[in-house]
């Protein structure tokens, strides 16, 4: 079966002579919802905009259910784009701005009016189909150029920082919208954040950039888990990482030596050569803050093998949730957040203390 989007050494070097896009390989099944994330610059819009068809592509193919897609006109191609000012035109009242597409494409005004009362209907927005968008709120006119969108029934929807414009409140509300929205229809949405948070609660798949490049292409609990580069190390999540040089095996995990002694991790790809710079790249989430005065071998066996002391400079306490600031002996200090039942009563600020974490836990890239 042909994938419904993809990207083969698609890239990009603009007229002045900037490489936007650098080899960017991606296969998307249909009803994917895949994010590109990364920050400022990165190549995200120039590739939304390649497979849109409003930017030229410099090399690679371009395929949309198979078929090769480089040199067709964005309105030939079955794609749909929202754009993060929603570009709505503001003399049209919401029903003709979500009727225009269909005008465009000449469909029979009965045909076309049932289209939108039934999209309009979907998203709420029937009552307000005869007012001018303006006169809208940030939420209502999201939810316009999403109907104007998906009237046209696109196989692939293009969007482009959409949730951008909206309040902290009202972006997480349309967030689980467009999730149920995006299921229900089975349409296949590429999705451009440069909002960690937004693109782990939505995509099936993340794809990270940076400079041009792809860096990982992941689901996103596996970003988290199997880092694959340090830059995503860095850029998702709260990671410590810990350098040190690899000195091979050890029950089933590689031993790496680091300036708190060996530790053990899991690597991120293939088993790496003895001797090679890498890091350890320890998660929040895993790590486990214990009394000092606990002996050792109780921590290994209940909460990993892995230890490194540290001393706990602050205890604050946010609801549910307890911040431990610590420093570890190298002198760089660590923020971990935990469950305040989990450390009820165990650690005080000031006192020496032991991080553990599970060896799986921490992944090993090399560099
Ligand atoms: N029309 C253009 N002409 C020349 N260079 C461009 C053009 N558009 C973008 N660029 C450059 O291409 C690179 C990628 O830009 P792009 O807008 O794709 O990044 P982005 O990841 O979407 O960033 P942002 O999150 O800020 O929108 C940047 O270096 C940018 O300056």
């Amino acid at each position: 079966m042909a994938y419904d989007l993809q990207l083969s050494h698609i890239g990009k070097v603009y007229d002045n002579g900037t490489p936007a896009v650098i080899d960017f390989n991606l296969d998307v099944d249909k009803g994917e919802f895949i994010a590109f994330l990364g920050p400022s610059g990165c190549g995200k819009t120039t590739t939304l905009r390649m497979i849109a068809g409003f930017e030229s592509i410099t090399s690679g193919d371009l395929l949309i259910r198979g078929r090769r897609v480089n040199d067709l006109q964005p309105e030939k191609r079955p794609t749909s784009m929202i754009f993060q000012n929603y570009a709505l035109f503001p003399h049209l009242t919401v029903r003709q701005n979500v009727m225009f597409g269909l005008e465009v494409k000449g469909l029979p005004a009965a045909e076309a009016n049932r289209k939108v009362d039934r999209i309009l209907d979907k998203l709420g927005l029937s009552d307000v189909a005869d007012i001018r968008p303006t006169r809208l709120s940030g939420g209502q006119r999201q939810r316009i150029a999403l109907a104007r969108s998906l009237v046209v029934e696109p196989d692939i929807l293009l969007l482009d920082e959409p949730l951008g414009a909206l309040d902290a409140n009202l972006r997480k509300s349309i967030q689980n919208e467009l999730k149920l929205l995006q299921r229900d229809l089975g349409i296949t949405f590429v999705f451009v954040t440069h909002a960690q948070s937004e693109a782990l609660a939505l995509s099936d798949r993340i794809v990270v950039m940076n400079a041009g490049r792809v860096e990982q292409i992941s689901p996103p609990r596996e970003l988290y888990t199997r880092p694959q580069s340090i830059f995503v190390a860095r850029f998702i999540g709260a990671n410590t990482l810990i350098s040190g040089s690899v000195r091979g095996t050890q029950g089933g995990h590689l031993a790496v030596e680091t300036a708190f002694g060996t530790l053990l991790a899991e690597p991120s790809a293939g088993m790496p050569a003895a001797g090679a710079a890498a890091s350890i790249v320890l998660p929040a989430e895993a790590m486990h803050v214990l009394p000092a005065t606990m002996p050792e071998a109780e921590i290994r066996a209940s909460h990993g093998a892995n230890l490194v002391p540290c001393r706990i400079t602050r205890l604050q306490l946010v609801g549910h949730i307890l911040q431990i600031g610590m420093v570890l002996p190298n002198g760089e200090a660590v923020t971990l957040e935990g469950h305040a039942d989990k450390y009820r009563d165990t650690l005080s600020a000031g006192s020496e203390a032991v991080v553990a974490w599970n060896p799986s836990d921490a992944t090993l890239i090399v560099q």
